[in-house]
């Protein structure tokens, strides 16, 4: 399966240009289709489920036009029901083009059938059916009553007095209802059974009806009159405001990771209600500001986020993105009222659960509401998505608490947000690594420990995991060559590093790994791509605040690919086999010069021939030789980068 893994963050900040309101763009593409006139729309979301709705339109006979590569369309409206009569459209996973094409083509007098992705037909749609029943709408549901797919055939629809819907399952239904009923040109009272959820969204429904000219009037939330003898008509231009629910991914990265991040394209001006996502992270401590189209969030003074418990009934879909704030609250946090998360695109209370889980937290899991208590210590996981583009986008965070994620399936992100990741690598920064690659002896472990004692950083010795690795192996008996045998010893390897020295077990292993056997059994053992793969995870565990020097062979090109710093140190064989005689005989180890150049000109030849992570020069690296140059000078060039490279703080 397709993954990204992220890296631990030190923090966020910066700024997002977001891209446009999946809600606002799908209502108005069916509002233009639907109007008398041509319609500009200008910041048009570029996503799956926006594909799908100028997909369908475009097969009902509806002309529009993109202006170039731009995000600006321009729609010629039908001015009444769509002209094909027949048609049988797929709309993927996309609720916001299903509800509202189904209400608009069932009053559209054609045949049609409508299906979608194996989720989408596991996604209710009975109260709506049984709406436009009510209507006298001829609708099959033809695998399952009240589920896609669907076959519409044409009916003398009755229109006029009332017609009642459930409004506590999805607000999708009311939205269908309300934006098709004034193509039947016959006031009708749409009245509301049960709780109202997602009120924010019926208010954008009003809000574009009212631009395209049809007034509905609204009596609390419960009841709304679709006027006789409306129609629609063009507004000329509309601009589609900037995603408010994809906002709340980049505010929360304020929020946890220092900030400010400001998003540009939703503000106090918006008719999003995801807007208020805002105000919930105020009640967590967040520093908030917030102009006419911008918003911007940063961490509370304290630090840290407050813990919360929310209703959160009105801001479904940005409320997700609280569920992974919640792991960094200051206890234990209660999300409420959010029992429409199960019929999303995934049932969300669920996956969420899951995932949670998975990176440390306690969560308790209810019908509509969700408890997490955050834990001591966030752990590094393979998130699955669901195919739900906002658990992808929700625990890109996680990284931001220093921890490295991966994050399966990313590309679901498309549904609304194609930049996505993108986008987060432009506010989010990654706990910074300098990698230094070379051959034996040319210096790596010198010159690393003296650049991480200069900048304050975690050093890691990658070489000393391999020499730990053959030892234990020998240990134990494993062949150095059966690759299965010593990837479990690599995979249980009870290693540490204590100040100046290694530890195998209790076995204080710091000479041992560097006798001549050691050496050559590790580079014996790292040609073992099972080797390898068991001591990522635990190489890339040492990246971690304020950031890390590594050195190995590897450590550019496959542990560490975003080091914000490569170096290539080395130094000719006969320089690196006098520094090594010299290092073994001050140990008290047993040195020979020509069986040293040899052992080192073996070395060398088996790291940069082997298929798997082959010692090489990146081309991204700076090459560093020693030959003539002292540990002092090779240092000092190292730390020249990091200041020219703004790698370091202050
Ligand atoms: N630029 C240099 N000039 C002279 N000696 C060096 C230089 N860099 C390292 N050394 C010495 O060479 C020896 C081997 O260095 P080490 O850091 O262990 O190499 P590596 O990690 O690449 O195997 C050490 O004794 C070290 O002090
Ligand atoms: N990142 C790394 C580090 C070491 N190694 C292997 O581990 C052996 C010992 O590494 P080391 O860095 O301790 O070796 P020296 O440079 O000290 O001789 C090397 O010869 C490599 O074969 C590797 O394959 N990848």
């Amino acid at each position: 399966m397709a993954f990204l893994d992220l890296s631990p963050m030190l923090g966020a900040s910066g700024s997002v240009r977001l891209p446009g309101s999946k809600s606002i763009s799908n209502r108005v593409l069916l509002l233009a289709a639907l109007a008398e006139g041509r319609t500009e729309i200008r910041d048009l979301l570029s996503s799956d489920d926006v594909e799908r709705m100028l997909e369908a339109l475009q097969a009902l006979g509806v002309r529009w036009e993109r202006k170039g590569e731009t995000l600006d369309y321009v729609v010629d409206g039908v001015g009444g029901p769509f002209p094909v009569k027949t048609g049988d459209l797929f709309l993927g996973n996309a609720g916001t083009a299903f509800r509202p094409l189904t209400a608009a083509l069932a009053l559209s007098g054609g045949e049609y059938r409508l299906s979608g992705v194996p989720r989408m037909h596991e996604r209710p749609i009975g109260d709506l059916v049984e709406a436009l029943r009510q209507l006298g709408a001829d609708i099959d549901c033809t695998a399952n009553e009240g589920f896609p797919p669907l076959h519409i055939r044409p009916a003398a629809i009755r229109p006029g007095g009332v017609v009642k819907v459930r409004g506590d399952v999805s607000s999708q239904f009311l939205t269908a209802l309300l934006m098709a009923l004034p193509l039947t040109g016959v006031q009708t009272t749409v009245e509301v059974i049960g709780e109202l959820i997602s009120k924010p969204y019926i208010a954008i429904t009003l809000e574009l009806m009212a631009r395209f000219g049809v007034k509905v009037e609204r009596q609390d939330w419960a009841s709304f009159v679709v006027p006789g003898g409306a129609r629609y008509r063009s507004p000329g231009t509309v601009f589609v405001e900037g995603d408010a629910s994809s906002a709340s991914y980049f505010l929360a990265a304020g929020a946890i990771g220092g900030g400010p991040v400001r998003v540009e394209g939703v503000g106090r001006g918006s008719i999003q209600g995801d807007v208020r996502f805002a105000e919930a992270l105020e009640q967590l401590g967040a520093r908030i500001g917030m102009g006419e189209n911008w918003i911007e969030a940063a961490a509370p003074a304290s630090g840290t986020l407050k813990a919360f418990d929310l209703d959160l009934n009105h801001i479904p879909d940005a409320a997700m993105t609280l569920a992974v704030a919640a792991l960094f609250a200051d206890g234990p946090c209660r999300l409420r009222n959010i029992a429409s998360w199960r019929v999303k695109e995934t049932d969300r209370i669920a996956a969420m659960a899951i995932e949670l889980r998975k990176v440390g937290a306690e969560v308790e899991e209810g019908a509509d509401y969700l408890r997490v208590t955050p834990p001591v210590r966030l752990l590094p996981a393979a998130i699955d998505t669901y195919d739900d583009h906002r658990m992808a986008m929700c625990f890109s965070l996680v990284s931001l608490g220093g921890c490295r994620v991966r994050i399966n399936d990313p590309k679901c992100v498309n549904k609304t947000f194609p930049g996505y990741f993108d986008a987060f690598a432009t506010v989010a920064q990654p706990v910074p690594v300098i990698a230094i690659d070379g051959p034996s002896a040319s210096g790596k472990g010198t010159v690393a420990e003296r650049v991480a004692a200069a900048l304050g950083w975690q050093v890691l010795d990658s070489g000393s995991l391999y020499r730990i690795v053959a030892l234990a192996a020998m240990r134990a008996g494993v062949a150095l060559d059966d690759e299965a045998g010593v990837a479990a010893v690599a995979a249980a390897l009870p290693a540490r590093f204590e100040t100046g020295r290694v530890l195998l077990g209790d076995d204080d292993v710091t000479t041992d790994i560097r006798s001549e056997a050691c050496s050559s059994g590790a580079s014996r053992v790292a040609v073992l791509p099972a080797v390898r793969e068991a001591l990522l995870g635990r190489q890339r565990d040492y990246r971690s605040a304020p950031g890390l020097v590594a050195d190995g062979r590897d450590m550019g090109s496959v542990v560490f690919p975003d080091a914000g710093l490569k170096i290539f140190l080395t130094a000719s064989v006969e320089a690196r086999a006098g520094r090594r005689y010299k290092q073994l005989i001050e140990k008290g180890l047993p040195a020979n010069m020509q069986s040293l150049l040899d052992d080192l000109r073996e070395r060398d030849a088996r790291d940069a021939a082997r298929p798997v992570a082959p010692l090489m020069k990146l081309p991204d690296a700076a090459l560093l030789d020693t030959t003539e140059l002292d540990v002092e000078g090779a240092v000092a060039f190292v730390l020249d980068l990091v200041r020219d490279r703004g790698l370091a703080a202050g």
